[in-house]
């Protein structure tokens, strides 16, 4: 591929909180968003979900077949529905992420998935960041980079994503690169809505507490927000990442509380660990983007806006998808990647020098 020659790429993300797979198009040289296309989601059934979620951490590990079954049958249900993508993003889904220690691993064949397709597919994204001494995530920094140019923004500003674990990106939209000194600074901020859903399924039933109704009508309790803020992993420099299940302790830290005041306070410490995030930025953003699946929820937008200098928008106020912004992110990855093109950096993910993620395979 050349500079400047745009292809269709197809992306597609299973995330964290295991609700389903999107997929989406999107028209890219790899540097520059030429135009967006149509998307697609295919929700987990509950039996599906129950099989992915008996996997996850359960890596390296034998019976993952089950749960490899369903990722590939999905995403080949899904991602046959765009004949006319020329190439494939597929993240797979996370099943464990521990970049110092076990490695991290996002369950999915790439070469199966191009055989079933019959179109090239990039996959595995993250290890060969990790490998070269990085935290392997978030890589849709540099998506967002190109989002920011998109949009047309002449000042930095930051994208947020609320999905089960939540990130930031600050992003300087006069970097000529996402790689370049200074364009970007990206990391995790903590737990997001995977601990909410977790508490609303365990007591209640219930898939994630739906539109903050719950968090609404709770207190929020001030000292158990004070322990779960003491974590250290706040006092640590960015860049750095996190699992899904790396706060269990939330939970502990709520058990007493009534479910209001429990998902209320659950509410705040995602919101809190956002703004601790946000005194990393190098220079204040003229506005934080928020895409996920937490920008649905008013309590946690408005926790959010209360505790902030700057407008907290939703992407949709800019153009832009907030529920296939990472799908986007890694149809755009795989035409960096198919041109040999850096995913990652050190600002983004820790890593020692800027790295091309992800192999491909064609289908023979
Ligand atoms: N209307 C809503 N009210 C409250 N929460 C919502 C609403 N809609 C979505 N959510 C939350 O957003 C979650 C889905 O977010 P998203 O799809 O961004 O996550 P993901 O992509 O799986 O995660 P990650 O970005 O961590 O990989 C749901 O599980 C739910 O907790
Ligand atoms: C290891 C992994 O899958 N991490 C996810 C997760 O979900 C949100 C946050 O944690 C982010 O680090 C990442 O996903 C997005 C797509 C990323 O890499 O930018």
């Amino acid at each position: 591929m050349l500079k400047g020659q745009a292809i269709w790429a197809l992306g597609a993300m299973s995330g964290t909180s295991l609700d389903g797979v999107d997929a989406a198009m999107l028209h890219t040289d790899g540097e520059r968003i030429f135009d967006f296309g149509t998307c697609g989601y295919r929700a987990y059934s509950a039996e599906e979900r129950a099989v992915l979620r008996a996997a996850l951490g359960r890596w390296p590990g034998p019976g993952l077949e089950a749960a490899l079954g369903v990722v590939q049958d999905v995403h080949a249900e899904l991602l046959a529905q765009f004949p006319n993508a020329d190439l494939v993003g597929f993240h797979g889904q996370t099943l464990a992420h521990d970049p110092r220690g076990r490695g991290t691993h996002q369950l999915g064949d790439g070469a199966a998935l191009a055989q079933a397709l019959g179109k090239p597919v990039v996959w595995d994204f993250r290890s060969a960041d990790v490998a070269l001494g990085g935290e392997g995530a978030p890589l849709a920094p540099f998506f967002h980079w190109a989002c920011a140019r998109w949009i047309g923004a002449e000042r930095p500003l930051c994208f947020l994503n609320l999905g089960g674990v939540g990130n930031l990106t600050w992003v300087n939209p006069a970097a000529a690169k996402p790689d370049s000194e200074g364009a970007l600074l990206a990391f995790d901020t903590g737990p997001a809505n995977a601990p909410i859903n977790d508490l609303v399924a365990d007591r209640l039933g219930l898939d994630c507490d739906r539109d903050g109704a719950l968090a609404r009508k709770g207190r929020v309790e001030e000292g158990a927000l004070e322990l779960f803020l003491a974590e250290s992993f706040f006092r640590k420099m960015p860049p750095k990442s996190l699992d899904r299940d790396d706060f269990a302790l939330m939970l502990d830290l709520v058990r007493e509380l009534s479910d209001a005041d429990a998902a209320a306070t659950m509410t705040a410490m995602a919101a809190a660990a956002v703004m601790q995030g946000m005194e990393h930025c190098p220079s204040p953003p003229e506005r934080l983007l928020v895409t996920g699946g937490g920008r649905h929820n008013p309590v946690m937008m408005r926790m959010l806006s209360a505790g902030l200098d700057c407008p907290v928008i939703p992407v949709e106020d800019v153009g832009l998808d907030g529920d296939m912004l990472e799908a986007q992110a890694f149809a755009y990855l795989a035409v960096r990647v198919a041109r040999g093109l850096p995913t990652s950096a050190p600002s983004t993910t820790g890593v020692a020098a800027p790295v091309g993620g992800g192999q491909i395979s064609r289908p023979t």
